[in-house]
């Protein structure tokens, strides 16, 4: 069991952190050797099996990542923007593989993770499911078929918590659809629309966002032109599909040179 490699889960009492944590534990692959939470949470110092409702199982919660991520081989971190500059900073200092999962990063925050990359591995993707990264593919393809007289929107849906919008997979999807059609996706965005807006620009790539009770996330990627429509859609129904591909990204980062790679180099798509 000491020869798994120990995965330490950041932001362990949040949505995603939980799901990671109990992935993690059920995994014969890795061993769970450390949860960090906000300094402050009330979870600090006791057991996290015992916090978290069930048996101990000798994890104890802290709110010291380096002393955290000094234990581990990988870390995988669902937070906030601001944590995971913060966490990247302290994974690149101890060397260990950081998974990436959080949204909601403005451009320049982005940027600030690459100094990190030249000492970790960082594997970083707004959605870590298998579906939809497949769908990205499969949206690039759609748009370099079509011309832009084929309207690109894209619809997501997420539950009430939610903080950001459009979500990391919109995102995603949207430079999917920009690099298939040759364009960048910025400048070429319609988001937000309310009011007079006046007619679509076009070749333009739309986003609309629904917040809604518990949905886990639902995309569709919408091709529409006169006469006809092609929906491509995804829908997640289990958090489960994200920590699972969370851990298989940090399980394959362990092999890699420092650099930065997203869920498409881990699943070889
Ligand atoms: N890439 C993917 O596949 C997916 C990405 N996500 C993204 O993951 C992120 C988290 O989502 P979700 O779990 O729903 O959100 P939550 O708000 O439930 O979880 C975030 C967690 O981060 C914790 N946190 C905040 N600051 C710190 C800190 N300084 N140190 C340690 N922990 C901290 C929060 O603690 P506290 O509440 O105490 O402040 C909270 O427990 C979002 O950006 C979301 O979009 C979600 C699902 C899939
Ligand atoms: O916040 C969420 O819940 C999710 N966030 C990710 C996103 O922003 O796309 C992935 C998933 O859709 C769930």
């Amino acid at each position: 069991m000491d020869d798994l490699p120990g995965i330490v889960i950041a932001g362990a009492s949040g949505r995603m952190g939980r799901m990671l944590v109990r992935t993690v534990l059920d995994s014969d692959k890795a061993r769970l050797s450390g949860a960090v939470v906000r300094p402050g949470h009330e979870w600090v110092g006791k057991d996290l099996g015992t916090v978290m409702g069930g048996a101990p199982n000798g994890v104890i919660v802290t709110d010291d990542p380096l002393e955290a991520f000094a234990g581990a081989r990988a870390v995988i971190d669902f937070t906030t923007p601001r944590t995971t500059l913060e966490f990247a900073r302290l994974a690149a200092q101890a060397r260990v593989v950081h998974v990436i999962g959080t949204t909601g990063f403005e451009k320049e925050q982005l940027i600030a993770l690459e100094p990190c990359a030249r000492h970790a591995v960082i594997i970083q993707a707004g959605n870590m499911s298998l579906g939809v990264n497949l769908l990205t593919v499969l949206t690039r393809k759609v748009a370099a078929a079509l011309d832009a007289d084929w309207d690109i929107e894209i619809v997501e849906a997420h539950h009430n918590r939610k903080v950001d919008a459009p979500s990391g997979t919109a995102l995603m999807l949207g430079e999917a659809a920009a690099e298939g059609r040759g364009i960048s996706l910025e400048g070429n965005t319609e988001a937000g629309r309310d009011g007079i807006t006046g007619p679509r620009k076009r070749g333009a790539i739309g986003f609309s966002s629904i917040r809604g009770g518990d949905i886990v996330g639902e995309h569709d990627v919408l091709f529409a032109t006169a006469g006809e429509r092609i929906v491509l859609r995804h829908m997640a129904t289990d958090r489960g599909i994200f920590a699972r591909g969370a851990l298989k990204a940090a399980l394959w980062g362990l092999d890699r040179k420092p650099g930065r790679y997203d869920m498409i180099d881990v699943l070889g798509l």
